[in-house]
């Protein structure tokens, strides 16, 4: 009789626990589908004041108080390569305007965004220090970009380094930049990415990217990203980005 109660009671425990986790679940995907509802093409409006909008005041590549001495000395060796012309400074402005550009694109039924102001990318998203920091460089010559970047303790995967989202992010941002300053706006078809040794947080790792092939409307590129006395190679990475195909995508 005790034990057959005592099933009953598991039982009933075991179905209020799975009821209770069914309507969480509910709960949490009312929540999203009344926030999309609200606007279903820029559900993000709904985030109110927590959405960061895109300033072309502040050039956010250059140095700031959050830049270790390793980013600082590479970003000075880079800035005079620039002097005789083989590589240029990416400054914010520049990719703010690419930016703008690609917002007025229509393509694979987007609409261009009617916006005049738009959020920030991915990598602005964070204060000082916290995310992503970087500076890029460009050689038009040997269609190659070079990316300084220092990941901050909000790009954390494993305890106390860098989470591998957050630098192919970084990668695929800079080659995207590349590619597109090689032949137009593309997108990214593939990146493939492999991660040969940890990188801890707050360091510093220089991203080189180059376009090995062009084939009509595919940039094909291979990356690399080692650390700032190129002693170490953290990762390794081939990709495809593919020229948007505007004409075909406008009807
Ligand atoms: C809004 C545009 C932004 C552009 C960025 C611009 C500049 C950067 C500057 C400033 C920064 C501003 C913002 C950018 C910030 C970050 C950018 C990061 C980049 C990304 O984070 S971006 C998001 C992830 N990305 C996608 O969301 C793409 C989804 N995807 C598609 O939208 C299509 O898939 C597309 C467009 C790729 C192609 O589509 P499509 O219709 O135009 O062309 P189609 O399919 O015909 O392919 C043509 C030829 O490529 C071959 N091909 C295609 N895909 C392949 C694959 N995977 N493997 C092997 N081959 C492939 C075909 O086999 C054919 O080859 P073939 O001609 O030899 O037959």
């Amino acid at each position: 009789m005790r034990e057959g109660l005592r099933a009953t009671l598991a039982v009933s425990a075991g179905f209020w626990c799975a009821l209770g986790e069914m309507l969480r679940s509910c709960a949490a995907r009312l929540r999203m589908l009344g926030a999309l509802r609200k606007d279903e093409h820029w559900p993000a409006r709904n985030l109110g004041p927590a959405l960061r909008w895109f300033s072309s005041e502040k050039d956010f590549c250059l140095p700031n108080p959050s830049w270790s001495e390793d980013l600082r000395h590479l970003f000075h060796q880079f800035m005079k390569k620039c002097e005789d012309g083989s590589w240029t400074y990416i400054s914010e402005k520049e990719m703010l305007d690419l930016q703008k550009k690609a917002s007025e694109l229509s393509f694979q039924n987007v609409k261009p965004m009617k916006k005049k102001q738009f959020p920030s990318t991915l990598t602005r998203n964070f204060q000082e220090g916290l995310g992503f920091e970087y500076a890029m460089f460009y050689n038009k010559d040997e269609r190659r970009i070079v990316c300084l970047f220092q990941g901050g303790p909000l790009l954390q995967g494993f305890p106390g380094l860098l989470h591998g989202g957050a630098i192919v992010t970084m990668v695929d941002y800079s080659i995207s930049i590349l590619s597109t300053k090689t032949i137009g706006f593309t997108m990214t078809a593939y990146i493939n990415i492999t991660y040969k040794r940890p990188i801890p947080i707050g360091s510093v790792v220089v991203i080189n990217g180059q376009v090995d092939k062009i084939e009509e409307r595919k940039v094909f590129l291979s990356s690399s990203v080692h650390s700032a006395d190129e002693k170490t190679l953290y990762s390794e990475a081939t990709s495809l980005f593919v020229q948007l195909n505007l004409e075909k995508s406008e009807t």
